[in-house]
C-alpha cells in the first residue's frame, strides 16, 4: 500500500491523469471503485436485510449507482436514495442509467439496524458545510444502528483536513481509492472513517511523478533506510554522542528517562549534563549513561566540543526561563554550520514563549539539510500555541498544515505531537503517524521520545527521518506493551523493535 497521501485536489488530479493515459477510463474507474464497495458488502454482511444506498449529485454517487447495480445482480435488496440529477455528460450519469434500479427520495430513508447503508453522498469534492437536504439524512443514517459503508470518505469529512464540515457521518468502514487522502488519519476523521480500506482501481502508480505529492503515511518504508544500523569497525563515538540537559535536583527523572532512551535508540554514548545541586541524585541513579556537571552554557559547549557530543536534547523538566533560553541558544550556535542535532522539548518550548522569534531566527542560522546541524521541535498542542499562537488558533486550518507551517517558520522539523503525531520539515515535506496507542498518554513519554529521536540524531540519521522514526518506535513500544505502560517501560521495549525492524529490512508495512 502507498505511502504517499494525496489531497482530494491532487487525487483527482491522480483521476485526470489515469484517465488520459489509461488503461481505464473514467467509466470503467468507477466500476472498479463501486464494485470494490459492493465486493466489501458481500463478504462483510451477508446477512443483511437490505443495502440503503445514499447517492450524492457528484461522481461518488456514481460509485454508488455502480455498487448498488451490483449488489441488485447478486441478489441484494438494494434501495437507492438520492435527490436531483448528476451533471450530464458526467461518468455518474453513465453509471445512473446502467442501474434500471428506481430512484426513492431522502424522505423515503428508513434504516433499520439489520440494514446495511452505503454513503456515497460526497466524497473528495465536498467543497462547503454540509446542510438540508443532507445534513437530516446523515443524522438519521447514524442514529440508525445500521452498518455504515462510506466511499470514498464518510460524508460531510474534509479529506484535506481530516475536519467536519458541519456534520458527518460515522462510518463502520471506509472504502478508499488508490492512495490515502490526510483526513483518513487526521482526527477526527480517523475515528470517523471506522475500518479504512484502500483499494486498487487501476490508477497506475506514475501518476504519483507528476503529482509530486510530499505528505506521507509514517511507516517504516519511509525512513527504514535511514536507520544507522551500526557494523563492525563502529565504535562507541562512532555511534554518536548524546547530551541530555537535567533540571534540579527535584526534577531529574526526565533527562535520565530520556538519556536511557537515546541510548537504547543506540546512540554509542550519552551524557547527562547536570547543575551542581543535582549532580548527586543524578549520579545515584545513573550507570552507563555518563554525568557531567555544567552550570553555564559556556561550560555545556565546551564539553559539546571536547567530547565530540553530536547531539543534545535540552526542555525535559529543566525548568523555564532565561537560563533556559539562554542555554537553547548557545547549543543553536553550536550547531550552526556542524553536524549536530538539536532536539528541543517541553520547558526549552514554553521558553520561548514571549520571545519565539529569537528561537526561529537562532534556528534559521543552524540549516537543516543532511550533513549540517539540524533542528527538531517537540510540542504536543499546549506548547506548539506557545509559540505558534496565530496558527494554533487559525480555524478550518489542519493539523498537517499548521505544523507544516511551523516548521517552516522555524526552521525546524517539527513533531507535532497528539494520537494523530504530525511530523513536519521545512522543506514542505510532512508525515502523518498512524500506530498511536492510547496507553502512551502517560507521564514522561514525552521525555522518552525526545530521548530516542535524539539518540538517532546523533548517529546521523537525518532529521525528518529521524523524527518520524522516533515516533513510529516509540508508539510500537507502548503499543506492545498495552494497559499498565509506564514510561520508565518504554527504553526497555525499544531493542524488540529495533530487531523486528532490522529482520523485516526490505519488507514493506
Ligand atoms: N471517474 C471518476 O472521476 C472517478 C471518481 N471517483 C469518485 O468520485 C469522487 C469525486 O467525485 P466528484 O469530484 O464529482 O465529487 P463528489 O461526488 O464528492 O461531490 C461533488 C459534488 O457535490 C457538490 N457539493 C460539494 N459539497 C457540497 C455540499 N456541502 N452540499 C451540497 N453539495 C455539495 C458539488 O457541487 C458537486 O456537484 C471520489 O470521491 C470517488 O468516490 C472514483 O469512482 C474513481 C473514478
Ligand atoms: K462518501
Amino acid at each position: 500500500m502507498g505511502i504517499e497521501l494525496l489531497s482530494p485536489a491532487q487525487m483527482a488530479e491522480a483521476d485526470r491523469l489515469a484517465i488520459t493515459r489509461g488503461p481505464f477510463d473514467g467509466p470503467a474507474l468507477m466500476q472498479n471503485a463501486g464494485s470494490a464497495v459492493a465486493r466489501e458488502i458481500l463478504s462483510r454482511y451477508p446477512q443483511a436485510q437490505t443495502v440503503h444506498v445514499l447517492a450524492g449529485p457528484g461522481n461518488n454517487g456514481g460509485d454508488g449507482f455502480v455498487a448498488a447495480r451490483l449488489l441488485a445482480e447478486a441478489g441484494v435488496d438494494v434501495r437507492v436514495h438520492c435527490e436531483g440529477h448528476p451533471r450530464p455528460g458526467s461518468d455518474a450519469e453513465g453509471a445512473l442509467a446502467e442501474m434500471r434500479l428506481p430512484l426513492l427520495g431522502f424522505d423515503a430513508f428508513a434504516p433499520q439496524a439489520s440494514d446495511v447503508i452505503v454513503d456515497a453522498l460526497f466524497g473528495a469534492g465536498l467543497v462547503r458545510e454540509i446542510g438540508a437536504p443532507h445534513a437530516p439524512v446523515i443524522e438519521r443514517a447514524n442514529a440508525s444502528g445500521a452498518p455504515i459503508v462510506a466511499v470514498d470518505l464518510p460524508s460531510g469529512l474534509s479529506g484535506e483536513t481530516g475536519l467536519v464540515l458541519g456534520i458527518a457521518i460515522r462510518a463502520d468502514l471506509t472504502v478508499t481509492f488508490f492512495r490515502l487522502k490526510p483526513g483518513h488519519l487526521l482526527y477526527p476523521g480517523r475515528d470517523l472513517c471506522g475500518e479504512t480500506i484502500l483499494v486498487d482501481i487501476g490508477i497506475p502508480a506514475d501518476v504519483l511523478a507528476d503529482i509530486g505529492s510530499r505528505t506521507f503515511r509514517s511507516v517504516p518504508e519511509l525512513w527504514r533506510t535511514h536507520i544507522p544500523w551500526p557494523d563492525s569497525g563502529s565504535h562507541k563515538y562512532a555511534r554518536g554522542h548524546v547530551g541530555v540537559f537535567s533540571g534540579g535536583p527535584s526534577a531529574t527523572g526526565a533527562a535520565r528517562l530520556a538519556a536511557i532512551s537515546a541510548a537504547r535508540a543506540g546512540a554509542g554514548a550519552v551524557t547527562v549534563l547536570s547543575p551542581r545541586q543535582a549532580v548527586q541524585v543524578n549520579a545515584m541513579h545513573l550507570t552507563s549513561v555518563m554525568l557531567k556537571r555544567t552550570d553555564t552554557p559556556e561550560e555545556a559547549v565546551m564539553f559539546a566540543a571536547d567530547r565530540k557530543m553530536t547531539s543534545a536534547l535540552i526542555g525535559p523538566g529543566f525548568g523555564v526561563g532565561e537560563r533556559c533560553t539562554e542555554f537553547v541558544l548557545a547549543l543553536a550556535r553550536l550547531a550552526a554550520g556542524r553536524p549536530f542535532g538539536l532536539v528541543l522539548d517541553a520547558d526549552a518550548i514554553t521558553s520561548f514563549e514571549n520571545a519565539p522569534h529569537r528561537l526561529f531566527e537562532a534556528l534559521a542560522a543552524i540549516g537543516s539539510e543532511t550533513g549540517r546541524g539540524c533542528a527538531v521541535l517537540t510540542p504536543h498542542e499546549g506548547e506548539f500555541r506557545r509559540l505558534f499562537p496565530d496558527l494554533a488558533d487559525a480555524a478550518g486550518l489542519s493539523k498537517l498544515e499548521r505544523a507544516r507551517r511551523a516548521a517552516e517558520r522555524s526552521h525546524a522539523v517539527v513533531v507535532l505531537k497528539g494520537p494523530d503525531t504530525v511530523i513536519a520539515a521545512a522543506d514542505g515535506r510532512a508525515a502523518i503517524n498512524t500506530n498511536a496507542t492510547p496507553f502512551l498518554a502517560t507521564a514522561g513519554s514525552g521525555d522518552v521520545l525526545a530521548g530516542i529521536v535524539a539518540g538517532l540524531l546523533a548517529q546521523g540519521m537525518p532529521a525528518f527521518e529521524a523524527a518520524a522514526a522516533g515516533v513510529w518506535l516509540h508508539a510500537e513500544a507502548g503499543a506492545r506493551f498495552g494497559p499498565g505502560l509506564i514510561a520508565e517501560d518504554l527504553p526497555g521495549l525499544l531493542p524488540a523493535v529495533l530487531a523486528g525492524l532490522r529482520d523485516s529490512q526490505g519488507s514493506s508495512s
